[in-house]
């Protein structure tokens, strides 16, 4: 069925006020967009902070006549009288499907493909992971975890224990465990990266190699040979001394989510307690890696 919507420039502290008239209004679904190009990385678990100019847009029907809705709209003293808004009118497609058609496997290094379970595997004689993201982060098209995965390739990681601080999808855990590791603790403060990490490792036989955890769950004196972390600037610098304390002496690190300006003061603080090499870059992000002292 096609839809038409309604799309409303207004100021963050309205947006949530007009969402719920517009409902009343009997739009669908409501959707907020950023109004400019101000990003909000990784809001807390629970929290939907919005942009101080947010885009309010509602779905509805494509039968609905939008014009009494627009007039009511007006009476609003925060929009008044010829408020600026579009129309549009949107074809029906299948989103999941569309976003299953879009991702494909993806070849990391010299030996890692990352392969959706719904597609064939285009090297079965690789070191290949199956893949279903589910609701957490984590397929590889993201610049920050094709950084991690290209760098678990380039290790030998026989025999080596490693941990993943913050897990997602599970994708760095079962691409170290396939690339031979010999355990993975994947830690993550999002239940449904605890649950689609899970999933995952069943999928790809690395299940009982894999404990995972949310953060209050880790056990105390959790080190690892080998630690990798994907989450963002913030939490990497707040985290910096609980990361350090689980790697061993020798071990190493990598620590991607950061942009570019951000690494040169990520890789400072952390050289404390690590010896730190060059950057690598991808697009807007980078990635730290060190050894521990
Ligand atoms: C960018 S995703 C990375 C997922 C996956 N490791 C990858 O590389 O694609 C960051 C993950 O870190 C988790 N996370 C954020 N802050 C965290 C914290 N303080 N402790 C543990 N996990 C955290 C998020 O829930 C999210 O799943």
């Amino acid at each position: 069925m096609p839809w038409i919507q309604l799309r409303i420039s207004t100021h963050s502290n309205h947006a949530d006020a007009l969402g719920d008239l517009l409902m009343e209004q009997g739009s669908v679904s409501i959707t907020y967009e950023d109004g400019k190009d101000t990003p909000i990385f990784e809001p807390k678990l629970g929290e939907t902070p919005l942009w101080q100019d947010t885009i309010v847009i509602a779905l509805f029907d494509a039968g609905t006549d939008l014009a009494p809705t627009v007039s009511f709209l007006e009476t609003l003293p925060y929009l008044g009288k010829g408020f600026t808004h579009k129309i549009e009118q949107i074809e029906d497609k299948d989103w999941v499907r569309e976003w299953m058609d879009s991702f494909h496997p993806i070849k990391f290094g010299n030996r890692l493909w990352i392969c959706p379970s719904w597609r064939d595997i285009p090297e079965p004689d690789a070191v290949n992971v199956i893949l279903d993201p589910g609701l957490a982060f984590g397929t590889g098209t993201h610049p920050t975890t094709a950084l991690c995965l290209e760098w678990l390739d380039s290790l030998d990681l026989s025999d080596k224990e490693v941990i993943d601080f913050g897990c997602g999808s599970g994708i760095l855990a079962i691409a170290a465990l396939k690339l031979g590791a010999k355990t993975v603790t994947g830690v993550d403060i999002d239940y449904q990266a605890i649950d689609a990490s899970t999933a995952n490792a069943e999928r790809n036989g690395v299940a009982d190699k894999l404990a995972l955890y949310l953060p209050e769950n880790q056990p105390d004196n959790l080190q690892a040979d080998i630690l990798v972390a994907n989450i963002l600037a913030g939490p990497l610098r707040e985290l910096a001394p609980l990361i350090a304390e689980k790697v061993k002496t020798g071990g190493k690190l990598a620590l991607s989510g950061l942009l570019q300006e951000q690494a040169e003061e990520i890789s400072q603080f952390y050289s404390q307690w690590f010896i730190m090499d060059e950057a690598a870059h991808k697009e807007d992000w980078s990635r730290l890696t060190g050894t521990r002292k």
